[in-house]
């Protein structure tokens, strides 16, 4: 039987909860992925530069690669012709001049080009005038002096090698596939993916596709979890909901534990004389890490461990299995996955409407958050009842409302966490 009775639940705060759901999340092992596949994976190493950005001394802009010391002293009045020997574009093979002897010139130049070694500045074409010649080279006119290094940038000017660009533990997205791109990587080390199954439970639930019947309703928990576990970097197994049957369930379950690293149910975790999903964790074996969570929605939310493998139970009601999914599992899986950060990110932000609903635990209100004038502004949804699902759509954040009193008026200071990645 049951040891953790409904009259005595093992109690977490949030903050408790998620320490007990991470501490003992292990560095994962890793993989080699080609680079196009490493998108929302987390590198598994350090990763420094093999060689300097930009690898040879380039343009900057279009116009003429000149030396420096040939525009000393020029002016309108005593302009500068400097003859223009030849034309380098991008992605032509860096080449060097040596200067011919006395005479002072110069080579267009378009930007991304290599500059030749002899040439220590390039001039923009709109500040120089350009003389063709129906004979021979065309000239350049200069009438101002120009600074040494105008324009030039130098070999390892941005990345010197040997520089650690990306750390390990950061997710890999689209400006880090640019960084692994323009060194050349086709291949990238990343950790492995934490394995999640997603079982939602309830008689009352059928999916999408299939027949509805009066008093049943579309499962919403299991995709809902599905689809940020993936987007959190997790692989998933979704399962189709499971009946409120014990044995059914400790059937599912136990298989569940064998194939993933973390399995997530949702439902069935409440006092009613049908949530199993308690019960035949403790039957598996499950050792409880905690049976309630002071917070609303969300309150029984409850999570065991198995050797190195979790269970954690999410709440029915969409919007409480939203508040643990995000409060909750959200750290558990990042870490999971690899990642160095992984704990929420709490904002100030003032309400700009009161929250009219008294809560004896902290209350994680679904919210609209936007940069006002000098802060964050914080507007509760409406209608934010616990199963409705249509006003998550809007949502953006979960604004903390503390424990006991009447809720909180409009105006007051609050806390949020963003739902962004
Ligand atoms: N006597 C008491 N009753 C309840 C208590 C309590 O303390 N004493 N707690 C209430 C609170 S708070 C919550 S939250 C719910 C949580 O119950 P469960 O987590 O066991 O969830 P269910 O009972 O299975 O479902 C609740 C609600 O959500 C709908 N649901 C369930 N799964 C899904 C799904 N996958 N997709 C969409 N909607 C789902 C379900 O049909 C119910 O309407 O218990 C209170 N009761
Ligand atoms: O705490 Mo329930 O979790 O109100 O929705």
């Amino acid at each position: 039987m049951s040891v953790i009775s409904v009259q005595n639940p093992l109690t977490a705060s949030v903050s408790i909860a998620v320490m007990k759901l991470t501490r003992d999340r292990k560095e994962p092992s890793f993989e080699k992925v080609p680079l196009e596949e490493a998108l929302s994976r987390v590198l598994a190493s350090d990763f420094e530069s093999p060689f300097p950005l930009p690898p040879f001394r380039r343009a900057a802009m279009d116009g003429y690669a000149i030396c420096a010391s040939a525009s000393t002293g020029a002016s309108k009045e005593r302009p500068v012709l400097l003859q223009v020997r030849d034309e380098i574009r991008a992605g032509y093979v860096e080449t060097d001049y040596a200067m011919d002897d006395g005479i002072m010139n110069a080579v267009r130049i378009f930007t991304g080009a290599p500059v030749p070694l002899s040439y220590d500045c390039v001039v923009m074409q709109e500040t120089v005038v350009e003389r063709k010649s129906i004979i021979g080279k065309p000239s350049v006119q200069i009438d101002r002096p120009y600074p040494r290094g105008q324009h030039i940038a130098e070999r390892g000017e941005d990345v010197p090698q040997g520089m650690k660009v990306l750390y390990r533990g950061a997710a890999i997205r689209a400006k880090e596939i640019a960084v692994l791109a323009s060194f050349g990587q086709t291949e990238v080390t990343v950790y492995k993916q934490p394995v999640i199954a997603v079982i939602p439970v309830g008689d009352e639930l059928t999916i999408p596709g299939d027949q509805r019947s009066t008093g049943q309703i579309y499962d919403a928990n299991g995709f809902m979890v599905s689809a940020r576990l993936r987007e959190l970097g997790a692989k998933v197994i979704r399962h189709n909901p499971v009946q409120d049957c014990p044995q059914t369930l400790e059937a599912y379950l136990a298989n569940a534990l064998e194939q993933a690293d973390i399995v997530v149910t949702t439902g069935g975790v409440s006092v009613g004389d049908y949530d199993y999903v308690k019960f035949v964790a403790e039957n598996l074996g499950g050792i409880p890490l905690f049976t309630k969570v002071v917070m609303r929605p969300g309150t029984p939310t409850s999570a065991y461990q198995f050797g190195s493998k979790l269970l954690v139970c999410l709440s029915g009601n969409p919007s409480a299995c939203f508040a643990g999914l995000e409060l909750l599992l959200r750290p558990v899986v990042l870490k999971a996955a690899g990642r160095n950060e992984y704990r929420s990110v709490w904002l100030d932000g003032r309400l700009i409407d009161g929250i009219q609903k008294p809560s004896p635990y902290p209350r994680y209100a679904r919210a609209f958050v936007y940069r006002g004038e000098k802060e964050w502004m914080v507007e509760p949804l409406r209608n934010d009842k616990s199963g409705n699902v249509a006003a998550f759509a809007r949502a953006n954040a979960l604004v903390i409302i503390e424990a006991g009193g009447a809720g909180t008026e409009a105006g007051q200071e609050v806390r949020f966490v963003s739902l962004t990645i």
